[in-house]
């Protein structure tokens, strides 16, 4: 493989022309003030080092992301059961789509579009005694980082505009697909998609994924060997909602965005990749991101097909 170094070096030149096709996410107010021209890039390899470039130790909002590490602390607690829940096929309509619950039956199609993460959360919630602060010291020993923050700007901004994931919500309430109250899954989840990490941060924690469910700094197991299989799984065929598909082709690994513009990607074995840039597309995918992904894919040789 070209250094990896190299590879990273060459992208501002090779994503310089998909800037200004996107707009950074408008329906959370304090997301769309983001400067739209950020960009950067991290890499852990599963011996430990780190590549980075542009501004990859900057925090941004991991909105989305989030649902990886939801799914994963409700996976190692309740196990297979989880998925009696929720689904596990593409649900091929928007993250937050509600049509689909209603001929389903109130259990979602997976548990990356935000009915499928809301019912996960219902779920985690049985299992953690501090919800917040356990999810936070979580997502802190992944990344190894104690700076790791919730934002409570962003907080207020998804709260007061939150309409859309509190009707899902109160709709899978009303199917039985939600023990806790409303308000206290709602305020759960909106706290795990305000939490602020940089790709540097969010590269080192998604390694456990690359290393069969191995904590990145500790000696044990974040989730078993299967159980990062299946998640790695659910994030190639659901991790990008309605534009998997196009993931896949032109990608070709396990990826997992978010409405701040971040996306992880996982290369099992070998390393993990964030890139982080604000501009979205129409299905609230980063476009500069997935032109990164691309070229950094296809350059350093690397796809799980
Ligand atoms: N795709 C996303 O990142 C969506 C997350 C956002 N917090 C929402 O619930 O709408």
């Amino acid at each position: 493989m070209e250094n990896i170094q190299n590879v990273l070096a060459s992208l501002p030149e090779v994503v310089a022309d998909a800037f200004g096709q996107g707009k950074p996410a408008g329906y959370i107010p304090a997301l769309s003030q983001v400067d739209p021209g950020k960009f950067g890039m991290a890499i852990s390899t599963v011996n430990g080092d780190d590549f980075v470039i542009g501004d990859a130790d900057e925090f941004f909002s991991i909105q989305s992301i989030s649902k990886v590490f939801n799914l994963s602390l409700a996976m190692h607690y309740a196990g297979e059961d989880l998925f009696k829940r929720v689904g596990v096929e593409p649900s091929g309509t928007t993250f937050n789509s509600l049509s689909q619950l209603e001929y389903e039956n109130g259990i979602p199609r997976n548990p990356f579009i935000n009915a499928g993460a809301l019912v996960v959360t219902d779920a985690l919630l049985e299992f953690v005694k501090s919800p917040k602060r356990d999810f936070l010291d979580f997502v802190r020993g992944l990344s190894n980082n104690i700076d790791v923050h919730y934002d409570e700007e962003v907080f207020r901004s998804e709260y007061d505009n939150g309409q859309r994931n509190a009707a899902l919500a109160n709709y899978l309430k009303s199917f039985g697909n939600l023990d806790n109250h409303i308000s206290r899954v709602l305020d759960f989840y909106f706290y795990q998609c305000s939490v602020s990490m940089s790709c540097r941060d969010l590269a080192r924690a998604f390694r456990f994924l690359a290393q069969d469910g191995r904590h990145p700094y500790k000696d044990e197991q974040v989730v078993s060997r299967l159980q990062a299989r299946r998640i790695n799984s659910l994030m190639m065929t659901c991790g990008t909602y309605d534009e998997a598909g196009e993931f896949a082709f032109k990608v070709g690994l396990p990826c997992k965005s978010g409405v701040g513009g971040g996306i992880v990607a996982v290369i099992p074995g070998e390393m993990s990749v964030c890139v982080w840039s604000p501009e979205l597309g129409p299905k609230g995918n980063s476009i500069v991101g997935m032109e990164a992904l691309k070229y950094f894919a296809r350059k350093a040789g690397r796809s799980i097909f």
